[in-house]
C-alpha cells in the first residue's frame, strides 16, 4: 500500500480557469484523521474573490448553456474517464483527508464516477412536449432550460461522491457550479477539478473555493446570481442556509441528517440480517447518512442475531487506511470520537449491555472499537439521534405496528432497511416508513440511477436517478400563433 506517503495535491482554489491563492495569503491546514500528521493546507478565500467567482460563473453560464448536449456531455464522459484512469491517486488522497480504508476509498471514487457516467446521457434531458390542447398542431409547447449559477457545500464523509452528485447533473443540464467543500477535506474536490480542467471543461463551469463556512456561504445564500443551492450535510445547518437562501428564492436540494432504523423480523434470514447490518452499519466507520442508526429486533430471534452480530463485529479490523486488512478506519475528529463516547455512555444508563467494543481503540487516533449494545431502552440517545460512528445498538420489539408507531414520531426520513421473508410485511413496511428510501433484505441501498434523497428532518429533493436533473432544470411554456 502507499503508507501514508502523501501524493502531489492542489494547494489552491479553482476559480474561473484559474489556481488561486487567498489575496491576503491565509490558509487553513488540512490533516490526516488517522495519524493527525498535517497534509498541506487551502486558501481562505475572502469576500472579493468569492463575489468575483460568482461573477465569473455567471459569465460562464451564457456560453455553457449553449454548448449542445451531446458535447457538454461528451466533456463529462471525457471527465468520467480520466477520473477511472486516475482513481488510484484520488483513492490515495481521500483516504489520506478522510481516513476511510484504501479500498473503501477506491469504491469511493469508482461510485463518484458513476454518477458522472449516469448524467453523460443526452436522453436524460429528452424532456420536452408539445401538447395537443391547441388549435393548431405544435401551437402549444413546453421545454426545459438550465436552472443557471449553482452552487454546492458538501461534506467530509464522501468527498469524492458529494462533489460529483452535484456538479455532473448541473453540468449536463447546462449549468454552472461552485463547490464549497468540507474543510477537513478539500483534496479530493480540487484533485476532481483538475481533472475537469485537463479534459477541456471551460473556465468558470465548474469552481471550486476553500475557506470560512460561514463567510462563504454568506455571500452564495445572499447572491441573486445564484440560482440555486444543493446541500448535503447536517440538518441543522441545512436549515440555516434553507432560511438564507429565502429573500433570493433560491431552488434548493437538501440532503441532511439520517437515522435509518434496521429492523430484524421474527422470519428474517438471520446470516442475511447480519451480513446487512454490517455493510449497513460499518461502512465509512458509521459515518454516513444512509448507516443502519439503531437495530430493532424482533423478540424472538434477539438473542441469536445479537450474538451473530457480535461474533461478526469483532472480526473487524482497525487501523490506517493504507494498510489492506483494515476495514475500519479512523472518525473523522476528536470531536466527533467524544459524541460517540458520550452515546455510549448514554445507552449504558439506558440499561443498554455492551456486548463488544464500547471504548476507543487507543488513545492517540480518533478511533472507536466497532460497538454492540444490546438491551437499550428506545429512549436512549443513539436510538432518538443520529449516532455517526461504528455503534450498533439493539432494541427489542414484539410486533410490527407498535414499532411503525414509535418510528413515525421520528424527526429524520431518509433511509430504513428490513429483514423478512414475508411479503405483508414487506408491504406494510414500505408502505408505513416515513423514509425516501427503502433497502429490504439488502443493506447497501445506494446508486447512481436512482433518485437518492428523504424527507422529514432529512430534507428535500433528489441526487441520481432521471429525477437528480430535473433538479437542474426550470420548465417554460410557449404559445405559438393564435
Ligand atoms: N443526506 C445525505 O445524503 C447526507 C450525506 C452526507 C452527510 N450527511 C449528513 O451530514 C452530517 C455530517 O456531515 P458534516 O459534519 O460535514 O455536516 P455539516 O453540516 O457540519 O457540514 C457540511 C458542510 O457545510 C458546511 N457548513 C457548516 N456550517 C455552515 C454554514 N453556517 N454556512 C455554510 N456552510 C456551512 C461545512 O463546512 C461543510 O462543507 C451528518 O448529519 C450526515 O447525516 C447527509
Ligand atoms: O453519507 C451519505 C452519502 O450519500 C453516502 S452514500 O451515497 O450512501 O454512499
Amino acid at each position: 500500500m502507499f503508507h501514508n506517503e502523501i501524493p502531489q495535491l492542489r494547494q489552491q482554489a479553482y476559480v474561473n480557469g484559474k489556481w488561486v491563492d487567498a489575496l491576503d495569503k491565509s490558509t487553513q491546514s488540512v490533516f490526516n484523521p488517522a495519524t493527525g500528521e498535517r497534509l498541506g493546507a487551502v486558501p481562505q478565500l475572502g469576500v472579493q474573490q468569492i463575489d468575483d467567482c460568482i461573477e465569473a460563473a455567471e459569465a460562464a453560464f451564457y456560453h455553457w448553456r449553449e454548448v449542445p448536449v451531446r458535447e457538454r456531455c461528451a466533456l463529462l464522459t471525457a471527465w468520467f474517464n480520466s477520473i477511472k484512469a486516475e482513481r488510484k491517486r484520488l483513492a490515495r488522497i481521500l483516504t489520506l483527508e478522510q481516513g476511510k480504508p484504501y479500498a473503501e476509498a477506491l469504491g469511493e471514487i469508482d461510485y463518484a464516477a458513476s454518477y458522472i457516467q449516469w448524467f453523460a446521457q443526452p436522453a436524460l434531458l429528452d424532456i420536452g412536449a408539445a401538447l395537443p390542447y391547441g388549435q393548431q398542431p405544435l401551437d402549444m409547447l413546453v421545454t426545459s432550460e438550465p436552472v443557471g449559477v449553482c452552487a454546492a457545500i458538501t461534506p467530509w464523509n464522501f468527498p469524492a461522491a458529494m462533489i460529483t452528485r452535484k456538479v455532473a447533473p448541473a453540468l449536463a443540464a447546462g449549468c454552472t457550479k461552485i463547490v464549497k467543500p468540507a474543510p477537513d477535506t478539500p483534496f479530493t474536490a480540487l484533485a476532481l477539478a483538475e481533472l475537469a480542467a485537463q479534459v477541456g471543461i471551460p473556465a468558470g463551469v465548474l469552481n471550486v473555493v476553500t475557506g470560512d463556512a460561514q463567510v462563504i456561504g454568506e455571500r452564495l445564500t445572499q447572491s441573486s446570481r445564484v440560482r440555486k443551492l444543493s446541500f448535503t450535510g447536517s440538518t441543522a445547518v441545512g436549515r440555516s442556509l434553507m432560511a438564507a437562501c429565502a429573500p433570493t428564492l433560491k431552488r434548493l436540494s437538501l440532503e441532511l441528517g439520517g437515522n435509518a432504523p434496521f429492523i430484524v423480523c421474527a422470519d428474517a434470514d438471520l446470516d442475511a440480517a447480519v451480513d446487512g447490518a454490517i455493510a449497513a452499519k460499518f461502512r465509512n466507520a458509521g459515518q454516513t447518512c444512509v448507516c443502519a442508526n439503531a437495530f430493532y429486533v424482533a423478540d424472538s430471534v434477539y438473542d441469536d442475531f445479537a450474538q451473530r452480530l457480535t461474533d461478526r463485529v469483532q472480526q473487524l479490523q482497525l487501523g490506517t487506511g493504507d494498510q489492506p486488512e483494515v476495514t475500519v478506519g479512523p472518525l473523522i475528529n476528536r470531536a466527533a470520537l467524544h459524541k460517540v463516547e458520550q452515546m455510549v455512555t448514554d445507552a449504558i444508563q439506558h440499561g443498554g449491555e455492551i456486548r463488544c467494543g464500547g471504548k476507543r481503540w487507543r488513545d492517540h487516533g480518533n478511533w472507536y472499537l466497532p460497538t454492540v449494545i444490546t438491551e437499550v431502552d428506545a429512549s436512549a440517545r443513539c436510538v432518538q439521534e443520529e449516532i455517526f460512528g461504528p455503534v450498533a445498538p439493539l432494541v427489542r420489539f414484539i410486533d410490527s405496528s407498535t414499532l411503525l408507531q414509535q418510528l413515525r414520531v421520528q424527526h429524520a426520513g431518509l433511509a430504513a432497511y428490513v429483514f423478512t421473508q414475508n411479503i405483508e410485511q414487506i408491504q406494510r413496511f414500505v408502505r408505513q416508513l416515513e423514509v425516501g428510501m427503502v433497502g429490504i433484505n439488502s443493506g447497501l441501498i445506494s446508486d447512481a440511477a436512482v433518485p437518492f434523497g428523504g424527507i422529514k428532518a432529512s430534507g428535500m429533493g433528489r441526487e441520481g436517478g432521471r429525477q437528480g436533473i430535473e433538479e437542474y432544470l426550470e420548465t417554460k411554456y410557449i404559445k405559438l400563433n393564435n
